[in-house]
């Protein structure tokens, strides 16, 4: 019932950027990476999806997990779109190919409604604002089905009203299909409303992982207690 990755490991310019000896993840929660810039948020996200081919790292499946497919979506920060409609970004998420053109245009549909981009269906992507990239790439993202989702910063480029309805469809997969998130963010309220669990980084390293409210409220290292003083503060 768990993902454990182990030994991930980046040097750039003889510099250790990331060193996470252990870390392991439970199927149908939703977990919040937290941490200063340059803490290795990014490093860890792209190491666990296996995009960055410079990073060593071991990524294992409990054997009785029920992670069939143990297929796992990365999401970058920056949104990428293909220079067609939003609609067809959205199609190309789709795994099973055999589906109808109306079939298609339902569930895409259905998606960008979820995120507040429906109206923009027949639009060109490339048209779209940072913001609505950011919404159009995350519901490509989410039909993919995927058992473990990588989400870096999903929210960094959305209003208010965007990042509630992408807090608020991260909630329903979860609850509904039992998905598997891990997301960045510098923001520690949404890490409260929406996650399980916090993993704190600093330096390349896992400082801190528990509960999240656990976390928030009564960190246990010095270095997250640094980091949540201001945002107690408010
Ligand atoms: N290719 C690279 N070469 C050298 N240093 C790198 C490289 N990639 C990342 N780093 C360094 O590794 C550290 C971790 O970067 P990373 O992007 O993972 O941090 P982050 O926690 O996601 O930061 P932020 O909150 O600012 O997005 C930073 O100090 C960064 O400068």
């Amino acid at each position: 019932m768990r993902v454990e990755i182990k030994k991930a490991k980046k040097i750039c310019d003889n510099k250790i950027i990331l060193d996470v000896e252990d870390v392991c993840l439970e199927t149908g929660k939703i977990y919040a990476l937290l941490g200063p810039n340059g803490a290795g948020k990014t490093t860890l996200l792209r190491a666990i999806s296996g995009v960055d081919k410079g990073c060593v790292r071991e990524v294992s499946f409990e054997a009785s997990d029920p992670w069939s497919s143990r297929s796992i979506g990365y999401m970058p920060q920056s949104a990428y779109l293909f220079d067609t409609t939003v609609e067809k970004n959205v199609f190309l998420g789709f795994a099973d190919k055999s589906y109808s053109k109306q079939k298609m245009e339902k569930l895409a549909f259905d998606a960008l409604e979820k995120v507040g981009m429906d109206k923009f269906a027949k639009s060109k992507a490339r048209s779209l604002s940072g913001g609505e990239s950011q919404r159009v790439a995350l519901a490509r993202m989410l039909v993919m089905k995927k058992d473990l989702i990588l989400l870096d910063e999903p929210t960094s480029a959305t209003d208010v009203v965007g990042a509630e309805l992408i807090e608020s469809y991260l909630m329903d997969l979860n609850k509904s299909y039992g998905m598997t998130f891990v997301f960045s963010t510098h923001n520690p309220s949404q890490a409260s409303r929406i996650a399980h669990e916090v993993i704190f980084m600093n330096n390349g390293r896992i400082c801190e992982k528990g509960d999240a409210r656990e976390v928030l409220d009564n960190p246990g290292e010095a270095e997250t207690e640094k980091f949540l003083k201001n945002w107690r503060l408010k």
